[in-house]
């Protein structure tokens, strides 16, 4: 190792103040706006991995986040190789303005005040992730872009039981965040379940144990697809829905890894989701945010 690298604890001083004491209005990270998630950071320099069943709202979940992080003036890079930019930007407008049928002139400002701050990375099917970091890598140091979505690890032309070049590309993305001084958001499916009453956890992520270990952040997402069972049987039958049903959360964030928190940040979230402006929300009967009003 080179001498250089060795240094004294005090020539950190400047640095570990800051982070018991950060200047005013200096950016140490991004949260949901959602009260109960507020605290979960989004540093940059880290890698979060978010993994969950097929259609358990992992996408929807980071869309909104990426809403969130747009609307205090942070750029985002959407890449997701499942869903066509169309569908992103169709269910992305429905959460910023809260409602399934806004006006044309309405969706039309809001992809104005999109312009800004989301980009799409225009690409389904399995990607070359060597175009793919190039291309990011300019996002965020030409255009200051702080938040990048890569949806899914599935579709980065990796074999499921190539655990090595799974290693590799984990890798590649944490000293990706790290150079740049962004925040890489990967969606890693988790394996199969014998039903889908349990929420996946890190264990379940599909693929090498290193996809977890190296990320910084790990999420898993979960759809309570048994309430939703109950309350369409009572909803058919024309019966009303007892509270103790309705309180029962529709989705949970898990949040069993956070490398800067630690406890402060891990835990499970129960959230509810908002149908039409596929919001998830705090409390049943809560108002979706209205993001972008004209
Ligand atoms: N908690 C929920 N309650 C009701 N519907 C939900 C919930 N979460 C997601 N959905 C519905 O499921 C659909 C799929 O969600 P989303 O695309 O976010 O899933 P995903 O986990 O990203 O799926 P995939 O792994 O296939 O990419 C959404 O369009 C929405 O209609």
């Amino acid at each position: 190792m080179s001498t250089d690298l060795l240094k004294r604890a005090s020539t950190f001083t400047g640095e570990v103040l800051n982070r018991f004491y950060p200047a005013p209005g200096e950016q140490v990270g991004d949260t949901f706006s959602l009260g109960k998630l507020r605290h979960i950071l989004f540093a940059p320099g880290e890698l979060s991995v978010w993994t969950g069943l097929n259609g358990h709202g992992k996408s929807l979940l980071l869309n909104q986040l990426a809403i969130d992080v747009a609307k205090e003036g942070q750029q985002v890079a959407i890449a997701s190789f499942e869903m066509s930019a169309k569908r992103t930007l169709y269910r992305m407008v429905r959460q910023a303005v809260g409602a399934d049928q806004p006006a044309d002139w309405l969706i039309t400002q809001c992809l104005q005040w999109l312009d800004d701050l989301m980009w799409i990375y225009d690409h389904t099917g399995t990607v070359n992730t060597n175009d793919l970091l190039k291309t990011f890598h300019k996002a965020a140091t030409e255009r200051g872009v702080a938040h990048f979505v890569i949806d899914s690890l599935m579709k980065c032309g990796i074999a499921e039981d190539d655990y090595n070049a799974q290693k590799a590309l984990v890798d590649r993305l944490q000293n990706f965040a790290q150079t740049d001084g962004i925040h890489v958001h990967l969606v890693a499916h988790s394996r199969k379940k014998n039903n889908e009453d349990d929420a996946p956890g890190k264990m379940d992520v599909k693929g090498s144990g290193a996809i977890t270990d190296l990320a910084d952040n790990v999420f898993s997402v979960w759809r309570n697809k048994g309430k939703e069972a109950k309350v369409q049987q009572l909803a058919d039958t024309k019966q009303t829905i007892p509270d103790e049903l309705r309180n029962k959360p529709d989705a949970i964030l898990d949040c069993s890894k956070h490398r800067e928190l630690g406890g402060d940040a891990e835990g499970r979230y129960g959230l509810f989701y908002h149908r039409a402006s596929m919001q998830f929300i705090e409390r049943p009967g809560d108002l979706p945010f209205f993001y972008f009003e004209a």
